[in-house]
């Protein structure tokens, strides 16, 4: 596993939990404007979601890493994005850019995390689609629990 610097975030948890990633997958950007991305290609994209919380659970977990990984890896890995039915090609906010996949990968850890009783929040994730590319998204605390 590639081991990477990643932007750092404030927050007052006491406990900061953090999961590497990484999934190959092919996409397209449903976009004229896309350029060469308009074309089915793939990535190997690496993906650290950062997870906080006050409280841990009765095996002393915020949550359990092999959960994250179930979430994530075991659901986009050698897919092709766009089949899944959290992304479209109607609605930019759902093309499978990296913003909007990053975005995605929050929603679908902070779903699972709201079922846990500890109470834990998908603060950051940090997605890497080539070298050269990656963004961070951020939840806003407004957004919890109707992010978009
Ligand atoms: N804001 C965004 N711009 C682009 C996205 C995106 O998701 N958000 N995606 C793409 C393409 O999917 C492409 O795969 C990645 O683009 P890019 O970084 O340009 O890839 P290159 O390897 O060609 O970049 P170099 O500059 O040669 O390293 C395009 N834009
Ligand atoms: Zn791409």
């Amino acid at each position: 596993m590639m081991q990477q610097i990643y932007p750092v975030t404030a927050h007052p948890y006491a406990y900061e939990l953090n999961k590497d990633f990484h999934f190959a997958a092919a996409h397209y950007i449903p976009s004229d404007q896309a350029g060469k991305c308009r074309y089915v290609h793939g990535h190997t994209y690496f993906a650290n979601v950062t997870v906080a919380g006050d409280a841990l659970d009765e095996s002393g977990f915020l949550v359990n890493f092999a959960d994250l990984k179930r979430l994530i890896h075991d659901r986009f890995d050698h897919t092709t994005l766009n089949d899944d039915e959290v992304f479209d090609d109607v609605d930019p906010h759902r093309f499978p850019t990296t913003e909007a996949t990053a975005r995605i990968i929050a929603e679908l850890v902070q779903a699972h995390l709201d079922t846990l009783p500890q109470h834990p929040r998908c603060i950051q994730v940090y997605l890497r689609e080539t070298p050269s590319s990656y963004v961070v998204y951020r939840p806003r605390q407004a957004d919890a629990g109707a992010q978009r």
